[in-house]
């Protein structure tokens, strides 16, 4: 079985990054793990602090994109690291979310993103899907530590 899922607006819409569920890391509130892991491009800048407390994660990932502001020089090598804390803090943070991802056992899930062959899988299905390996990745820890709190919901 396979999920699919992109819009926080459809069926299993809190594996997205946009999704409003913050968590405390490294010390700072952040509002969504989009706004995390966009702020890393910057770190000991003081773009941080300006992305981090936009409102909305569309706003954060707009500003993150924008090559007005340098880019950590490692961000390449980072960034797969980065992702990975900022969802595992977001479902260690949130029980009810946390409990939707290890109910999907383990059925493959893919952020089904139209234009991102990084993170999702792309338009034609052919992208890496980066952000639902990470996901898969973050089920399986999450599977060891809690997984006494899940009933019967798991996907068959
Ligand atoms: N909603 C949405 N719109 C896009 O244009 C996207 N590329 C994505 N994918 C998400 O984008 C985040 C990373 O983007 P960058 O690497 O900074 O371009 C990440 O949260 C993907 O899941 N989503």
């Amino acid at each position: 079985m396979t999920i699919y899922f992109y819009s926080t607006r459809e069926e299993y819409g809190c594996f997205s990054n946009f999704s409003p569920h913050g968590f405390e890391l490294d010390g700072l509130y952040w509002s969504t793990s989009e706004h995390y892991f966009q702020v890393q491009k910057f770190v000991g800048t003081p773009h941080v602090e300006q992305i981090r407390l936009v409102k909305t994660p569309k706003d954060a990932a707009k500003m993150g994109r924008e090559r007005t502001r340098p880019l950590r020089q490692d961000w390449e090598q980072v960034k797969d690291d980065i992702m990975r804390q900022a969802v595992l803090s977001k479902f260690q943070t949130h029980k009810d979310i946390r409990d939707i991802l290890l109910s999907t056992g383990n059925a493959e899930i893919v952020e089904n993103s139209p234009i991102d062959f990084y993170w999702g899988c792309g338009t034609d299905g052919s992208g890496k899907n980066m952000l639902g390996k990470i996901l898969m990745e973050v089920r399986e820890i999450l599977h060891h530590t809690y997984s006494a709190d899940v009933d019967n919901r798991t996907v068959k």
